[in-house]
């Protein structure tokens, strides 16, 4: 059994905490009743932990009543110190051995190991089910703009944003050995790749086949022997499917950046000693102004957004509302995502967010994490 931690966290004007997570009472609504937001930021101490005395959690092998106690108390707050290269670590990606997203993690954690998955689904399952300690996934690239299915996922799952990554992607074109550029008559790779290359949309004139990720691309044209198909992906995926590269560096925007969240089951400690971020998707009422409102929230305390991204409500797509002057309407019901530059450790973003769960319909804290200033 990990020993395991809780932290504690609330608003300036808090008078208590409760429980195995915490709950921040002090905020009052303005019909003055109290408003909790409830951040769990760690984990509470499970049964006690053993492996450190190497005796039964029982206590017959402990001599003495006393001793028999202790060893059952609550263990003191511990914070473990793991290498923060990624050694010991799995984390879970969507696509083959040589994808960007395993480029990303290996920037971020290089020496983890990592677990290919099929879909963005099980990588999420993957770290549910305990098989991997992170799941890292795409989000949003400067050129293609957000990956939706991606911000539908962060809500559906319970995971929490532990890292972001911000990753250039270098794309080249590959072929399999011997085969010159003339000699192609389709190019395979993930749309995203395709999208981002002159030279595969118009220069040299052949097919365009979509794959579910780049490095899948070049393992199908190299196991497959295919001797007129061309793939956008990286070196190192040339380099482990055995592919040559016809041309390096094609993307048109040399800048083409892929912006990556990091998950992990259990969210990681708020600081203020260095630049955080954190993600919160929320809902609110009809009505004019309502979002100029909650985006007030940030404005008042000079809080930065990097972020907004309004998804369709799945479950409840249609909100009809009857006005006895204009009758019947149906509106379209969104959820907004939102990333700022503040820490949760820091008052500002606590107010900000005690503020907009006055009015908001539904908040949930996504993750509060360091942001990747590499680039
Ligand atoms: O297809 C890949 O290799 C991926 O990891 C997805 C992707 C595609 C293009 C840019 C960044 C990530």
């Amino acid at each position: 059994m990990a020993l395991k931690c809780v932290a504690v966290m609330g608003w300036p004007d808090s008078g208590r905490s409760i429980a195995s997570g915490v709950v921040f009472n002090g905020v009052r609504n303005s019909n003055g009743e109290p408003r909790k937001i409830f951040v769990s930021l760690g984990r509470f101490s499970g049964p006690a932990d053993n492996q450190k005395t190497g005796k039964s959690s029982t206590g017959n092998d402990v001599p003495g009543k006393l001793c028999r106690n202790l060893v059952s108390l609550p263990k003191p707050l511990t914070i473990s110190v793991t290498p923060n290269d990624g050694t010991q670590v799995r984390i879970s990606f969507k696509g083959s051995p040589g994808s960007f997203t395993e480029d990303a993690a290996l920037k971020a954690y290089p020496n983890c190991e990592t677990i290919p998955c099929d879909e963005f689904e099980e990588a999420f399952k993957a770290v549910e089910l305990w098989l991997a300690e992170k799941a890292i996934l795409p989000i949003e690239n400067s050129s293609g703009g957000s990956i939706h299915h991606n911000y539908d996922l962060l809500l559906r799952h319970r995971l929490h944003i532990v890292g972001e990554v911000q990753f250039v992607a270098n794309f080249c074109l590959l072929a399999r050995p011997g085969i010159r550029e003339e000699k192609l008559k389709c190019v395979l790779s993930h749309p995203q790749a395709l999208a981002s290359s002159d030279i595969v949309q118009t220069q040299l004139g052949v097919a365009r086949e979509n794959i579910d990720d780049t490095a899948s691309a070049a393992q199908y044209v190299a196991s497959n022997g295919l001797r007129d198909a061309g793939v956008v992906a990286s070196a190192r995926a040339a380099e482990i499917y055995g592919l040559n590269i016809l041309a390096d560096r094609i993307q048109d925007d040399p800048d083409n950046i892929t912006r990556f969240l990091v998950l992990a089951r259990d969210p990681i400690m708020p600081r203020t000693d260095k630049p955080f971020k954190t993600s919160i998707v929320f809902t609110l009422d009809e009505g004019p102004g309502v979002l100029t409102k909650a985006l007030a929230v940030f404005a008042l305390r000079e809080i930065n957004l990097t972020k907004i991204e309004s998804r369709p409500q799945k479950m409840r797509a249609l909100r009809v509302v009857d006005d006895s002057n204009t009758g019947r309407a149906k509106y379209f019901d969104y959820l907004f995502y939102i990333d700022f530059e503040a820490s949760m450790a820091d008052p500002r973003a606590q107010n900000a967010l005690g503020h907009l769960q006055e009015f908001a319909t539904f908040l949930r804290i996504l993750g509060c994490y360091p942001m990747d200033t590499s680039l």
